[in-house]
């Protein structure tokens, strides 16, 4: 905000008339602009206090000005939206010029602005204030860490707020705290959520659409403890503005979700999204093109959101052990360093560094989530304390998973079946997608007999093939060994030990990845039957 002298504009003063006032002003100033060309710069520049003295003292009047951008960098002020909320609220039925604006796109609902250059005049406690909308444009460079100096035109927008200077107390204490408060509660409430992506071909980063996932923790397989604590860590740091600042951190909180596929990783976060009312950023990682437009993407993000990177290990070569592989042994110990900037592509230190940066440079609480199937292959830099605060494990489906599932999907609570059905999933890994699938009807008639027989049915071949596989496996590593201490050369090197561990752990993952796909077969088998 900016304070300056100024002219109220139209409307009559408290106690006096405006009309004779600005009549003496307009023509002291047209003297003086004439009386102005004729004068050398040098005594124009010796006078100009002077006549900002003389001008306060004939003009009483201040003027505030609330301006669209508080930086040239970032997004639109809040106090700019607060006091557009208030003015189209309170003026929306009065003022004879406004701009209608869908309130998001896809929307049919509008919200009113005052448009450029209408001004309306508002009373409190007493004092008359008035406001206008001005807008002008800026010349501006574009990407500020960008090589590529590109310039652009951008109209920007402000809200100058005049008053007679005796109510300059009121106003600054009062008046603009009543404004800026008024004009949240009706953001808020007009506020429709949205589900942010980038990379969808748009140059400008980020587009979005109406959030509307209808996921909630209520709907969400999960044991029930670990889903309470979520829920309770979520509120303590909504409620957590006045705690973040005693503490000195920034209001910022990372979650790691890892697990298998299908365990519910994504719907948890569309349960995060609905139950904070925030906004969702999708961040598709792939899509961007390096560094410096991460840090672009990162800071336009606005307040109570999410910033989403899912399947981190695959986005980007990000993975600390896959890297450091690649470069050799002697890069084994190097920390991301912050210098690596711009060679065409998102890199590890680059994240970190935006993380950070974001962290610590932009106001607003923002929480940012990571997904993962494979949390061993993350660099520890990247998930630590501080960045990952809180790690979730999102596990194959419990039976109080199958629970809340079974009575999302059918209405039940209770069955016959439940208790083979309990057995069962504590002997076979299948993820909660697999069991949604399978308490999917297939038609209008829900039999819930049949749907449970057949679950209770994919379970038991489940429960079979893994038993088959097991026993596959054990003959297979009983050979190695034996092949193994056959063989006295091998050299146990560090490095070949680790890249032998991950190799099974791949072979792991890649064996889950195939039981996950039995089941989908299975299930359509059932379900065809
Ligand atoms: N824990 C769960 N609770 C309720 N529904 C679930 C759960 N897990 C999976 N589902 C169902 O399965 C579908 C797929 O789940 P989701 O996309 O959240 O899995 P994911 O863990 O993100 O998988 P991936 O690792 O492949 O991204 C969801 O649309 C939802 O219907
Ligand atoms: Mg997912």
């Amino acid at each position: 905000m900016e304070m300056t002298g100024g002219d109220p504009g139209s409307g009559s003063g408290s106690g006096y008339s405006w009309a004779e006032l600005s009549s003496t002003l307009m023509s002291m100033l047209f003297v003086w602009s004439m009386v102005q060309q004729y004068l050398p710069f040098s005594l124009n520049d010796l006078l100009a206090p002077i006549t900002r003295r003389l001008l306060a003292f004939v003009n009483p009047y201040v003027t505030v000005t609330i301006d669209e951008h508080a930086s040239e960098y970032f997004g639109r002020s809040e106090a700019y939206l607060s006091a557009e909320a208030y003015l189209g609220e309170k003026f929306g039925g009065r003022a004879s010029r406004l701009r209608a604006e869908p309130v998001d796109l896809g929307s049919d609902r509008v919200s009113l602005a005052l448009d450029d250059h209408e001004e309306v005049a508002d009373h409190f406690r007493g004092a008359k204030v008035w406001w206008s909308k001005s807008s002008k444009t800026v010349r501006r460079r574009g990407d500020p860490w960008s090589s590529h100096r590109s310039v652009i035109d951008e109209e920007r927008r402000s809200y100058p707020l005049t008053f007679h200077r005796r109510h300059r107390g009121l106003v600054e204490t009062a008046y603009l705290p009543h404004v800026l408060a008024e004009g949240r509660v009706v953001a808020e409430r007009k506020r429709q959520r949205s589900l942010f992506t980038n990379g969808a071909g748009s140059e400008d980063g980020w587009t979005h659409v109406k959030m509307d996932h209808p996921s909630t923790f209520a709907t969400l397989a999960m044991d029930p403890e670990k889903k309470q604590q979520i829920i309770e860590d979520l509120e303590m740091f909504r409620d957590g503005k006045e705690y973040y600042a005693s503490v000195g951190k920034a209001w910022k909180r990372g979650y790691l979700l890892y697990g298998p596929p299908g365990t519910g990783k994504s719907t948890m976060i569309a349960a995060m999204a609905n139950f904070l009312d925030y906004d969702v950023y999708d961040l598709e990682l792939t899509a961007v093109k390096s560094n410096t437009e991460l840090r672009r993407l990162f800071i336009e993000t606005t307040g109570r959101s999410i910033i989403v990177i899912e399947d981190i290990d695959c986005s980007v070569d990000l993975t600390g052990k896959r890297s450091r592989k690649k470069q050799g042994k002697k890069l084994r110990n190097k920390r991301p360093n912050r210098d690596d900037d711009d060679d065409g592509k998102v890199t590890l230190s680059g994240l970190l560094n935006t993380i950070d940066g974001l962290w610590s440079a932009c106001g607003g609480e923002r929480i940012i989530v990571f997904t993962t199937n494979h949390k061993k292959k993350l660099d520890p830099a990247l998930i630590r304390r501080g960045r990952m605060d809180m790690h979730i494990e999102m596990s194959y489906c419990s039976f109080e998973g199958f629970n809340v599932l079974a009575k999302n999907y059918l209405g039940v609570t209770n069955h016959e079946l439940f208790g083979k059905i309990r057995r069962l999933l504590e002997e076979v890994d299948i993820s909660p997608a697999d069991v949604a699938e399978n308490l999917m009807t297939r038609s209008k008639k829900k039999d819930v007999d049949t749907i449970l027989e057949n679950l209770a049915k994919v379970l038991e071949q489940a429960k079979e093939a893994a038993l088959a596989k097991a026993s596959l496996a054990k003959d297979k590593k009983d050979n190695d060994q034996e092949e193994s201490d056959d063989d006295d050369s091998i050299d146990n090197e560090g490095d070949e030990v680790s890249h032998f561990n991950e190799s099974e752990e791949m072979e792991d993952d890649y064996k889950k990845k195939n039981k996950k796909s039995l089941f989908r077969v299975l299930a359509k088998v059932f379900t065809c039957n």
